[in-house]
């Protein structure tokens, strides 16, 4: 996918948030990407924090600092290549340290320009805390959106990002994402769920290889409005889109009632279901498969997944994350950026 990518470049990881399970599952990744055939990465993460990590979890893996993600690719053998971040990390499990937000935000943003200068092939986030870095400053309500906001300033483009959770028992997109659920009927626009619905045909065809996708889209309200008894969305704003989208040729179908469209045979009715709120998508994407679900983000010129799970502060540091999740991620990531296979696997 990125089609500028240097040969040999690898996937970029960027470390998260250090009070959560981020390097922990960056240090396991590295130690066993033979036996779980992960396609080679680097990390952008503070070197003295991760040897201090992985000291802590008894990780007995060498460490080695890198200048450039040229450099990673031979040393991946050998070593995690790890590209130094400017702004340091105190190794903090359990606990939000102020000052590590830049460092954080520092990785994700390095990460984007090496993935569009062609230095990485993808970028792979490891979770952040939102509130840590909204405390410091940050302006974006998460990945998604800030990685957007870096496509547009890097190519003077226009770039709408879509968030798909995507695991083995079901793909799912959020038309409306991080808002408050308050404010998700104001935001709900036909426009929106048109443009989202575009984006996410575009890309599963592209990205995906699945020649006519078929879409589901959920109401918003109970029994998808009850013919307007229940609310007014579901036929003012979602069945209009509906209508566009069939009449231009999609394979769509919706609104739907919420609460029936997530069972096994509902499910093998289309490829992705298109939902209105983020939990609406996301409660069940992580409960039909927490540990395998991928969040990527589609829309933008950049390959970018994500494990589906956020920081997991209450269990950093203990060797208790369990890693298949972002093992999926790293996966998925390689597939969609059209790694050759014997760089896909292990190398
Ligand atoms: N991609 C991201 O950056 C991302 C995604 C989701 C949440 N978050 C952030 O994470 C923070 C915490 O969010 P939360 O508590 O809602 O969700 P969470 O996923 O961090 O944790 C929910 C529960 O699941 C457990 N869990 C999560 N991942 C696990 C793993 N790999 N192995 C074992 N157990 C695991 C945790 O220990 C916790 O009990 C928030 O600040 C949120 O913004 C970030
Ligand atoms: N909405 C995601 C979730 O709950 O899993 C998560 O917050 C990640 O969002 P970003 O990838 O945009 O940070």
């Amino acid at each position: 996918m990125n089609a500028h990518a240097a040969r040999g470049a690898l996937l970029a990881v960027s470390v998260g948030e250090p009070s959560g399970v981020g390097p922990d599952l960056a240090l396991l990744a590295y130690r066993r990407n033979r036996e779980a055939g992960l396609p080679p990465f680097f990390l952008l993460a503070d070197p003295t924090m991760l040897a201090s990590r992985a000291a802590r979890l008894d990780i007995d893996i060498a460490i080695e600092p890198v200048e450039t993600a040229v450099q990673a690719a031979f040393v991946f053998p050998r070593a995690l290549p790890v590209l130094p971040l400017v702004n340091r990390h105190v190794d903090s499990p359990g606990r939000i340290e102020p000052a590590n937000a830049f460092g954080t935000v520092e990785a994700i943003d390095r990460g984007v320009r090496l993935v569009m200068g062609g230095e990485a092939a993808a970028l792979t986030t490891l979770p952040i805390d939102k509130k840590a870095l909204y405390d410091c400053g940050f302006a974006h309500p998460g990945h998604t959106e800030y990685l957007a906001a870096l496509c547009q300033e890097l190519t003077g483009k226009q770039a709408m990002p879509v968030m798909m959770l995507t695991g083995p028992e079901l793909s799912a997109v959020p038309v409306t994402i991080h808002v408050p659920l308050a404010d998700v009927p104001r935001l709900l626009t036909t426009e929106l769920i048109l443009e989202t619905a575009r984006i996410v045909v575009r890309d599963l065809k592209e990205r995906f290889g699945i020649a006519a996708p078929r879409l589901a889209l959920a109401g918003l309200n109970p029994h998808a409005g009850e013919r307007g008894a229940i609310g007014q969305e579901d036929e003012a704003v979602i069945a209009p889109a509906v209508a566009i989208l069939r009449a231009q040729g999609f394979d769509a179908v919706g609104p739907l009632p919420a609460d029936t469209m997530f069972h096994p045979p509902a499910r093998a009715r289309y490829d992705v279901a298109l939902c209105m709120y983020h939990d609406q998508a996301l409660i069940p994407a992580k409960t039909l498969a927490f540990d395998e679900t991928v969040n990527v983000t589609l829309g933008l010129p950049l390959v970018r997944t994500s494990p589906d799970h956020g920081t997991a502060a209450d269990i950093a540091g203990t060797g208790s994350a369990r890693p298949q999740s972002f093992f999926s991620a790293l996966r998925l990531a390689a597939r969609m950026a059209g790694l050759p296979r014997e760089k896909a696997a292990a190398s």
